[in-house]
């Protein structure tokens, strides 16, 4: 009883300590940093990760709110939306998107009846070389009875990118309402990316 009880404020002191290196002694190496006593020590603030913080998404990006950082990625705000009016066409070498046309908020506010929209972000995406995005939407959109298909963010994409929003049930979205987050994870690749959408709503 004795003996738990002396490990365990051990390991409070010991702790305690760690606290108070801070990050400047584990910038030495990405995984490791050294406590007061010269001892080095396991570190998973630094840690090599396959997915990166949602403070380095944003420092890749810029220009957000600060309500837009998360934890593990970034908020992504509605920009504009448009209904498609005209059939697109993809065929094996080539694709057209089809015709669209904006809708126009309300006061600010899109008033949205079931359907199909497709939808432009208001934040300029960046994807850094050596890096894949994901986007997935915002669960509060999943909870009323909407959802958003996204596609993969090559490495070197910039731009102001779409996706298809699906409406099931009547929604009122804000113009710039978080309605997504990018998350960035560490990926090798031949090349970056230098498809028709590159620079896109710039
Ligand atoms: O939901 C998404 C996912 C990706 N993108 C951006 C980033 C991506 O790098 C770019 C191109 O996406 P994709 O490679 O899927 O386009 P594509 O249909 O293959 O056309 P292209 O061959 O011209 O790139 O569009 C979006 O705007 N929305």
């Amino acid at each position: 009883m004795a003996r738990r009880y002396k490990s365990r404020v051990f390991r409070r002191i010991f702790h305690i300590k760690i606290r108070a290196v801070g990050h400047s002694e584990a910038s030495q190496q990405a995984g490791t940093a050294v406590d007061q006593t010269g001892r080095s020590f396991h570190d998973t603030r630094t840690e090599p990760r396959m997915f990166k913080s949602g403070r380095f998404v944003a420092d890749a990006l810029g220009d957000l709110r600060d309500s837009q950082v998360q934890p593990n990625g970034v908020d992504l705000t509605l920009g504009a939306l448009y209904e498609q009016v005209e059939p697109g066409r993809i065929e094996r070498g080539d694709k057209t998107v089809g015709e669209r046309q904006e809708v126009e908020p309300d006061d600010g506010v899109y008033h949205l009846d079931r359907g199909g929209y497709i939808v432009e972000y208001a934040d300029r995406v960046v994807i850094p070389d050596g890096h894949i995005g994901f986007l997935l939407p915002r669960s509060s959109l999943l909870r009323n009875s909407c959802m958003l298909d996204t596609a993969v963010w090559d490495a070197g994409y910039e731009g102001r990118g779409e996706g298809l929003l699906e409406v099931h049930h009547p929604i009122e979205l804000e113009q710039g309402a978080r309605i997504a987050q990018l998350v960035l994870a560490d990926a090798a690749h031949e090349g970056t990316y230098e498809g028709s959408y590159q620079g896109e709503n710039l």
